[in-house]
Parts: C-alpha cells; structure tokens; sequence
C-alpha cells in the first residue's frame, strides 16, 4: 500500500490515495500502521477517495480503528494533499471536500517551493458548532467535579476550562472523560482549555480513539465556540496547543466557524499489509 505521512501541527495521520489505492479493511489497516513501534506510527489513517459532491473524499480512522466523522487538521492536510498531487486544476486556490460532517470548503494560499507549487495555508469553513450541553453542565469524574461545555462540529468534544494546563496528567483523566457513562455510547473528545487573554487560549486534548494527540482542528473548533459562548473571548482566537497553533474565527452574519492553520507532506512510502490483521 502506498501511503503519505502527513502532519497537521503534529497530528499525524496516513493518508491513502484511493484514486489509485484500494484499502480493504480500514478500520484493521488504521490500527496496524497508526502503531508507533510496529507500523508507520500516527494518530489513525485518512483515506483520500472520489467524491459525487466534491472534489474529494475524506474517510477517517482513529488509531484504535474507529471512524472518525470529521477530523480538522486531516481535512487541511487533505486539502493540500489534493492540490499537490494534482487531484484540482494548479490554478484554484479552494477546493471541497466531503465528510461524513457535510462538504467542506477549504481555501488556501500557494508558495513556490522547490520549483514547485504548494498549498500553504489553509482555512476551513468548519460550519455551525452545535451546543449540546448545559452551559456548562457539571459532572463528576472519578470522583471530583467538574463543569464542561459540550459542543458538536459534526464529532463530539466536550471543553473543559481550568487555571492553567501544565500539569494536566492527561493520561489520567483523558480516558475517564472518554467513557464516562454521560457520553456514551458514542465518548467524547474532550479538550482542556487555558485562558490566556480575550484572544488567546491554550488546549490539550484526549481525542476518542486516539489518547492525547497534539493537536485536533475540530476540539480546537470546538473550544474556540465554547469560549465566545461563554463570553470569555472575542470572536476570533488564536489556539495554542501542542504542536502550534491555530487560528479560529466566528463569522456571526453566517454563524459558521473558519479554521486557519498549516498542513505538512512529512515523507512518502510503500508498507505491505499483512493479509490476517
Ligand atoms: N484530530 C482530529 C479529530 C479526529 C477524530 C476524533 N478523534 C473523533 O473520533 O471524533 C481533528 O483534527 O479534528
């Protein structure tokens, strides 16, 4: 199978062109080559395939196999993959691509590189973020309350707002927000936010499937809604997280949410999937 690693502010997913690729079982390939000891390594699989609707496809895959029905740094990352491989004419500067979250249109600034053009910067029309949750709502986990705001951008996230995340033990209580009973059966993306300034917050993030990631498009979506709901920040922030930063804007007249940040082609292969995952 040949696949491209790419990395969107260090979540890194492998992604397969099923304009030319056929992947039998995703759900088993997300497992065995998100391995980061004995597969490629990364957070799931994302696979790239023709679309009735838009320039292309989306399919995504946790690292534990299950689907993911949006993923906002895959689709940036998809989206630059699309138009450096060709897959839209050289001279668009946006491009669409269906989710199981709707259509997405993404735009995207272009540099030469190399003798080459390259997408750069790409901004997603993420959509409406629905609330689905009190605002906030309290909770107890593992024993210690808690109060959470709970927002859909086509997958769930649940926002958590505290002093300061530098010594979140995340692995800790990630997985217990995960499969809380509340959010079941579906879990939860849960994100942990750090307010800097009425512009500016810092997130960690548990993802579903996944454990800590280093950064999520869609929780940092997500956050950024549930902060201007909650009056805490101005329509437009920037999001710091793991692996850098993302910008994220409310457009009030569309009430849909723009997300502005990098996508990265890390390196190209070829990897033989056994037949009996
Ligand atoms: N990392 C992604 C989100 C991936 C899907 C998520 N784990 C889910 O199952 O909902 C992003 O950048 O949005």
């Amino acid at each position: 199978m040949r696949f491209t690693k790419m990395q969107g502010i260090g979540n890194d997913y492998v992604y397969v062109n099923c304009f030319e690729e056929t992947v039998a079982d995703p759900a088993a390939v997300a497992r065995f080559v998100s391995d980061r000891h004995f597969g490629i390594g990364s957070d799931g699989l994302i696979l790239i395939g023709p679309s009735g609707t838009a320039d292309c496809r989306m399919d995504m895959y946790n690292m534990d196999g299950s689907r993911g029905v949006m993923c906002g740094n895959g689709v940036r990352c998809v989206g630059k993959y699309a138009y450096d491989h060709g897959l839209v004419p050289g001279d668009r500067r946006s491009l669409t691509v269906e989710t199981l979250a709707g259509v997405k249109t993404i735009e995207f600034t272009v540099e030469e590189e190399n003798g080459r053009f390259t997408a750069r910067l790409l901004t997603v029309d993420m959509g409406e973020a629905r609330l689905t949750s009190e605002l906030p709502e309290p909770i107890n986990v593992d024993g210690r309350d808690y109060s959470f705001v709970g927002i859909s951008v086509g997958n769930p996230h649940a926002v958590y707002f505290m002093d300061s995340i530098d010594d979140l033990r995340l692995d800790r209580i990630g997985p217990s927000f995960e499969m809380h009973p509340r959010f079941q059966p579906d879990r939860v993306n849960t994100e942990f936010i750090q307010l800097v300034d009425r512009n500016h917050i810092r997130m960690r993030v548990w993802e579903r499937g996944s454990g800590e990631t280093w950064a999520c498009g869609t929780g940092a979506t997500a956050s950024a809604a549930a902060a201007i709901l909650m009056g805490y920040t101005e329509d437009e922030v920037e999001v710091e997280l793991r692996g850098g930063k993302l910008r994220i804007r409310l457009d009030r007249e569309s009430g849909h949410l723009f997300m502005t940040g990098p996508a990265v082609e890390v390196f190209r292969g070829d990897i033989d999937i056994p037949e009996n995952l």
